[in-house]
């Protein structure tokens, strides 16, 4: 496999400078290769997501003892985090077949209807990206939901009719990225809600000392502590980032992934000790060599990087947000006292002798 592969994934912004990126939380086609054989494959194997994961245990137990169907079931949270492994998990704990489909391959009310009407008892229908269905489609989603029947309508104009059909019970378990985007009719017919976190840097130790074992790749402790430290809250990203190191140390070394080995690696990847690349770093850099920290508005900020607004904005400021290192105020972006000792930078003396900037720029 070519390390350098720059594959663009399927993104679900469409933004160019997603693609291709070694933090990005989006599957590239490499992931996609090797995701099925890293996927946990019940609960006790899923990592982390204590709260998610013991209420989910609830939901299949009790639906095991009463030997019905299992709610349904919608799951939100980034990419990477792990949505797609549960859906699997959630149909292999309840011994049910599982049908995978996304929002964007349904396009007509009828394709839904056939996928639907195809269903076998207790069978999971897992419905990625789900707020991207059309409207149509959602409607009789809210009706197979909450009634197992939906209405097909055959012909057209005046003599058209809706024949109901009957649909055997079943699960579905929706996935998206954006839970705000789903109309409230639709996020209220799910029995369940799980909301996935990032994952803390000990759950994620342990996802790549999981992986490195799969994949036969020999880590020390302070190894996969130093992959963790910067996948960024993201198994997806954990599990990419090791693979580039497990390149690294056959290569470079004797294929052994120490803490040294992986910080060697990661930064020939540009990937710093907090999993900030290259992008995030450019845009910290200049909201604090170019702008004194801020605050600055975004336009001016991404024609400083040489990016788009969009990208900035999209791609890499909510990590930073996230990370505490920069904040949108309504005046701008600010750089935190963390982002300048970050970048090992020393913030301007506030309000020492003449008139500073903040006399300046009133206030
Ligand atoms: N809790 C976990 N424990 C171990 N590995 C995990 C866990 N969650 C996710 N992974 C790994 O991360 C990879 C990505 O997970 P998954 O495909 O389920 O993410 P997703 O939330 O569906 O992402 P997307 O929004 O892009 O569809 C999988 O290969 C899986 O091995
Ligand atoms: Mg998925």
């Amino acid at each position: 496999m070519n390390p350098y592969d720059d594959s663009a994934p399927a993104s679900t912004t469409g933004l160019p400078a997603a693609g291709g990126r070694i933090v990005g939380g989006v599957a590239d086609g490499e992931d996609q290769a090797v995701e099925a054989a890293l996927r946990p494959k019940d609960l006790g194997e899923f990592i982390g997501q204590e709260r998610v994961r013991e209420q989910l245990d609830l939901v299949l137990r009790a639906a095991r003892a009463r030997g019905a169907t299992a709610d349904h079931v919608l799951l939100s949270g980034a990419p990477g985090l792990g949505k797609t492994t549960l859906s699997m998990i959630i149909a292999a704990e309840m011994g049910a077949p599982i049908r995978i489909t996304s929002g964007p391959a349904i396009q007509h009310a009828g394709d839904l209807a056939a996928i639907l009407s195809s269903l076998t008892e207790g069978e999971v229908l897992f419905l990625d990206e789900i707020h991207r269905m059309s409207r149509p489609a959602e409607e009789m989603l809210y009706m197979a939901m909450e009634d197992f029947r939906v209405d097909v309508v055959v012909g057209k104009g005046p003599g058209a009719t809706a024949i109901p059909l009957e649909l055997p019970p079943f699960t579905l378990v929706g996935a998206t990225t954006r839970a705000g985007l789903l109309p409230p009719p639709l996020r209220d017919r799910f029995g369940f809600t799980g909301h996935m976190e990032f994952y803390a840097p000990a759950e994620l130790e342990r996802v790549v000392h999981r992986s490195a074992r799969l994949l036969d790749v020999e880590i020390a402790a302070d190894g996969a502590a130093e992959i963790a430290g910067r996948s960024r809250g993201t198994p997806r990203i954990a599990n990419r980032l090791l693979r580039r190191v497990r390149d690294y140390a056959q290569v470079k070394a004797d294929g052994i992934v120490t803490r040294e080995i992986a910080a060697q690696a990661l930064e020939v990847y540009e990937v710093d000790a907090r999993g900030l690349d290259r992008l995030d770093r450019a845009v910290l850099g200049a909201l604090l060599k170019l702008f004194g920290g801020g605050p600055v508005g975004l336009s001016t900020l991404a024609v400083a990087v040489g990016e788009e607004r969009e990208t900035v904005e999209e791609v890499a400021e909510p990590f930073l947000v996230r990370e505490g290192l920069l904040a949108r105020t309504p005046r701008g972006r600010v750089a935190t006292p963390a982002a300048w000792a970050h970048l090992g930078l020393v913030p301007p003396q506030q309000g020492s002798g003449g008139p500073g900037q903040s006399a300046l720029f009133g206030g």
